[in-house]
């Protein structure tokens, strides 16, 4: 039995793996400045958030239709399944989508019947969030957001992403009164790149249910103080901080720390195609570093599930399998 966890922070256009970007390239008539997956394969080295993105937007635009965005979601929850995900929380871009003329509706439900088929199948509950790009103006985040609400679009919450440095949370804060105000949830990236501060702007302005990633932190005792008080959740993506710089080694990784101090973490993948693995993957690396016990390993488990948008009964059932499989361990 793997140990079952929920997916908080993974972004569905971050699990687009070569072999998909190429297939959907040659399906949709996508010309890409690619001519083979290891040609493709050699520009993923990173050496900040931004250097990503760029990479990240540039593939994205081989997702054209709605069955596009059902197959990739379908593939992912297939990978998560095999990982040890039982509810996922999926991020999309649609300023990405929309922007390239696609429509809101159809990558919506795309999304939606891959997530449908996935509840069948494995079981794997889910939510969907809404994320908008930090990159881009307030006031475009706030048209999406009032269509959004005016389509009746079947979204369960919103997030904010992309590049952070030089775009501090305070920019969103209207986006995100709105939001609440029509009973969206609430999470944004903060504290991955950015200083302490964004992190207290993401809590006091913009009212978050969750922070995404929040390593950041720890440069703030006082902050600190607060996230552990609050038990506020951070959804902690460790191949994806080595990726990305914000770490230098796994050695390194604050994960051992942040637990100890009685901060809420849970561990994600973030954008597992492009970083190195999926939750397996994030937790054998941690286990090669820290060789985690299994009660810290159910504390991060449970942490995940505590950590959802699920209903009280929905998280009880999931916690269940924790113990179960801490039953298993000390068997
Ligand atoms: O790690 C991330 N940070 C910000 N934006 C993102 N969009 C995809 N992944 C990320
Ligand atoms: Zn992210």
């Amino acid at each position: 039995m793997k140990l079952p966890v929920a997916e908080l922070h993974i972004h569905l256009e971050g699990t687009l793996e070569p072999e998909m970007i190429m297939e959907l390239a040659a399906k949709n008539g996508v010309e890409l400045p690619y001519a083979s997956v290891d040609q493709l394969r050699a520009k993923y080295e990173f050496s900040n958030l931004q250097s990503f993105l760029d990479l990240f937007y540039e593939n994205m635009v081989v997702l054209r239709t709605a069955e596009d965005f059902r197959e990739i979601t379908l593939a992912y929850l297939q990978r998560a399944h095999d990982s040890g995900v039982r509810h996922v929380e999926l991020f999309f871009d649609p300023q990405a989508h929309i922007q390239r003329g696609l429509g809101l509706g159809d990558v919506i439900a795309g999304i939606r019947a891959g997530l449908n088929v996935g509840l069948e199948r494995w079981g794997i509950s889910h939510k969907l969030i809404a994320c908008f790009w930090r990159h881009a103006r307030a006031a475009e985040a706030m048209d999406l957001m009032k269509l959004l609400v005016a389509e009746k679009h079947d979204i369960d919450g919103i997030g904010l992403d992309s590049s952070e440095l030089g775009f501090p949370p305070e920019l969103f804060q209207e986006v995100f009164d709105y939001a609440r105000a029509h009973g969206l949830h609430a999470v944004a990236h903060a504290g991955e790149e950015g200083p302490a501060d964004y992190i207290w702007q993401a809590l006091d302005l913009l009212k978050v249910e969750r922070v995404d990633h929040g390593i950041r932190c720890l440069d703030d005792p006082a902050l600190v103080q607060r996230l552990v008080e609050e038990q506020m959740p951070l959804t902690v993506c460790p191949l994806s901080n080595i990726r990305l710089r914000a770490v230098d080694t796994m050695a390194d990784h604050p994960l051992p720390q942040m637990l100890e101090k009685g901060l809420k973490v849970s561990v994600h993948s973030d954008d597992p195609a492009y970083f190195g693995g999926y939750m397996d993957a994030n937790f054998a690396s941690l286990m090669e570093s820290f060789n985690f016990s299994t009660e810290q390993l159910a504390t991060l488990a449970s942490n995940s599930f505590e950590s959802t948008f699920l209903d009280e009964a929905s998280k009880q059932e999931l916690l269940a399998e924790v113990q179960a499989w801490v039953q298993q361990q000390n068997r």
